[in-house]
């Protein structure tokens, strides 16, 4: 590959295509393959993405590369960057370039379980489990639920100044090809059975972040035993189906659920509609500690016990995990979690990523207009990517493990910029500043957890208006807040994507429909919102309720209804991003 054949299409290569190298395949998944190729100008590597089309034929829809223009904004030192998004105008398929990382959990564990035959050290799993706690807590605290955790989207970084470091991988990607107005849950199989959380196979209707706790919980069960806790049988189908064996295999080791231990088993689907099989059968509890070979009274125990809690609403948060003992005691976690734990002992030599040689893409086109490109604004442009090198085999000598997670990496604040990319505005921005703040006054390990970001990007103009909830009600208030936006846990749980508004910003906007359309768009709110770029995604960013229609009360400066959660963005019209129309779509209702 490289040559102009083998890098998409010869002298038809599409502009962005021609500032990499194909290198080869390394991987396919449920949505794609995985491309490995190189930036021409810093011979950097990138992970290329590329998205089949949908099964409708009708490729990647505007709402998804919204979706994904919001997720170019995550920026965390344990998230894998989004460096570029391109599009094929011809198929509408849809390349996303991340970065490049040389590992994953997958292979770790099966070259500790195939090829030493010896588990993982304390240190290296104690280091994974941070940084990947680390990174779901920025996650969760930007209101991003995974729910695709499992060991192969946990990648760690090989050779270089982040080696190994945990980069989230797949994060938001679960959500991309689902419909706007399509309940969370009704978008087929979305987390792999084994690491499904027991209220999803159940048939819970909504998704929380505690879905990805349990994740982590079989993760790191995985790590300790080098084996899936949870091996269940799939039955395989687009909807969401009763996965009778997943159930069995995770009660046979956890023991029978009961209301008394989680009082909301009672409403699930699965658990009402079959006696027979769940309610009727008594599982005995032989105890997680035998599964895993930990002692019951020791830190790891614990936090693996909290994190595979029944009850979602008693699972531990990430942000509770990275403060529990287990991280406070030796072996503490670093910021290299491949280094050896103890002097003299040897480090692992983990195979690269084998790399297939003989499969291509074909040439695509940017979804950046040209002009968004050279204006050196948008995060899109691989030139900008960190300076990482081609893979090869890791040299593993003279590495010295640091006993302490370096704040500024763990705040993301070193590795989210590799390459100099220019710092967004808005709240991942703010963010940063506000670790970096932390770090200033001298916030360690002692304290690995930081605490939640309140606000979400996209809102980073007060006052705004956020939707707001309390467990009694059905439905949101939107409500004037003039400096923050603090959602109780409920509303957390719930959804992606803020739901906030800037009122000043829109003066003219009165009134928005659920078709996805705006009904009093004026020509001045138009010319202000021309095109797609990265801070029109970031900033037009609104409320809008699940009826059919609200208006703004300009005079009183509210909605005249009391809505429950949507969202609404302002963007470039449909699949076109060099036009000059404003419009409305991407209005999405995120939960009833
Ligand atoms: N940024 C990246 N750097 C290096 N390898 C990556 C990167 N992202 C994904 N991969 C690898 O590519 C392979 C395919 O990934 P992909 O996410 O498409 O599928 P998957 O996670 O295996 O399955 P699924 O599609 O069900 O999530 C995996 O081995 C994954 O570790």
């Amino acid at each position: 590959m490289g040559d102009g054949r083998s890098s998409g299409g010869g002298s038809n290569r599409p502009a962005w295509l021609q500032q990499y190298d194909l290198i080869g395949k390394i991987g396919e998944g449920t949505y794609g393959l995985v491309f490995l190729a190189r930036t021409k100008q810093r011979k950097c590597c990138i992970a290329i993405k590329k998205f089949k089309q949908s099964k409708d034929g009708d490729g990647v829809s505007p709402t998804a590369i919204r979706e994904i223009m919001l997720l170019r904004e995550i920026t965390h030192e344990n998230i894998v960057k989004l460096v570029n998004v391109h599009i094929n105008h011809t198929d509408m398929s849809l390349y996303l370039a991340f970065d490049y990382a040389e590992h994953d959990l997958y292979e770790i564990i099966r070259h500790h379980r195939e090829k030493l035959n010896h588990p993982i050290s304390q240190y290296t799993v104690k280091s994974l489990l941070w940084q990947l706690l680390n990174g779901l807590n920025y996650l969760h605290s930007n209101w991003i639920i995974h729910r695709d955790l499992k060991p192969s989207n946990i990648l760690v970084m090989g050779e270089g100044e982040e080696q190994g470091i945990v980069k989230i991988g797949d994060f938001g990607l679960a959500r991309i090809y689902q419909a706007p107005l399509k309940p969370l849950c009704d978008n087929g199989v979305v987390v792999t059975i084994w690491y499904r959380a027991p209220e999803l196979l159940l048939g819970a209707k909504h998704y929380t972040s505690a879905v990805d706790m349990w994740a982590v919980g079989c993760i790191f069960a995985e790590l300790l035993t080098l084996k899936p806790l949870f091996q269940g049988v799939e039955v395989k189908g687009t909807t969401n189906l009763f996965q009778l064996d997943q159930l069995d295999k995770i009660f046979k080791v956890l023991g029978h659920p009961t209301p008394e231990k989680w009082p909301t088993l009672v409403n699930l689907p699965y658990w009402q509609n079959d006696q027979q099989h769940i309610q009727g059968h008594r599982y005995d509890n032989p105890g997680l500690h035998s599964y895993v070979h930990l002692p019951q009274k020791s830190p790891a125990y614990d936090l693996l016990a909290k994190m595979l809690e029944y009850d979602p609403r008693k699972r531990i948060t990430a942000v509770q995990a990275l403060e529990h003992e287990y991280f406070r005691i030796d072996p503490l976690p670093g910021r290299n979690a491949l280094v050896p734990s103890q002097p003299g002992e040897k480090t692992v030599n983990y195979p690269a990523r084998p790399v297939d040689t003989t499969t291509d893409f074909e040439g695509t086109t940017s979804i950046q207009p040209p002009q968004q490109m050279q204006s050196g604004t948008a995060v899109g442009n691989a030139t900008m990517v960190g300076p990482r090198q081609v893979p090869r085999q890791m040299q593993m000598v003279g590495m010295q493990r640091m006993n302490a997670f370096n704040m500024a990496s763990q705040a993301g604040i070193s590795g989210l910029n590799p390459g100099g990319i220019p710092m967004q505005r808005g709240n991942a921005a703010q963010a940063q500043q506000q670790q970096l703040r932390r770090k200033d006054q001298g916030i360690g390990m002692q304290n690995p957890g930081y605490p939640q970001q309140k606000r979400r990007f996209g809102c980073n103009f007060p006052p705004f208006y956020a939707c707001q909830s309390t467990e009694n009600s059905t439905g949101a208030k939107m409500h004037e807040n003039s400096s923050s936006f603090d959602p109780p846990p409920r509303l957390q749980s719930y959804s992606t994507f803020i739901d906030c508004y800037p009122p000043s910003r829109f003066p003219n906007y009165n009134s928005i429909t659920n078709n996805g359309l705006i009904d009093n768009l004026h020509t001045g709110h138009k010319n202000a919102t021309a095109s797609i770029t990265p801070d029109l995604m970031r900033e037009d960013i609104n409320v809008a309720p699940h009826m059919d229609t609200i208006n703004w009360d300009s005079s009183n400066r509210h909605w005249d209804q009391n809505p429950t959660y949507a969202r609404a963005c302002i963007g470039s019209p449909e699949s076109s991003a060099s036009s000059n129309d404003s419009y409305i779509d991407n209005f999405q209702q995120l939960r009833t």
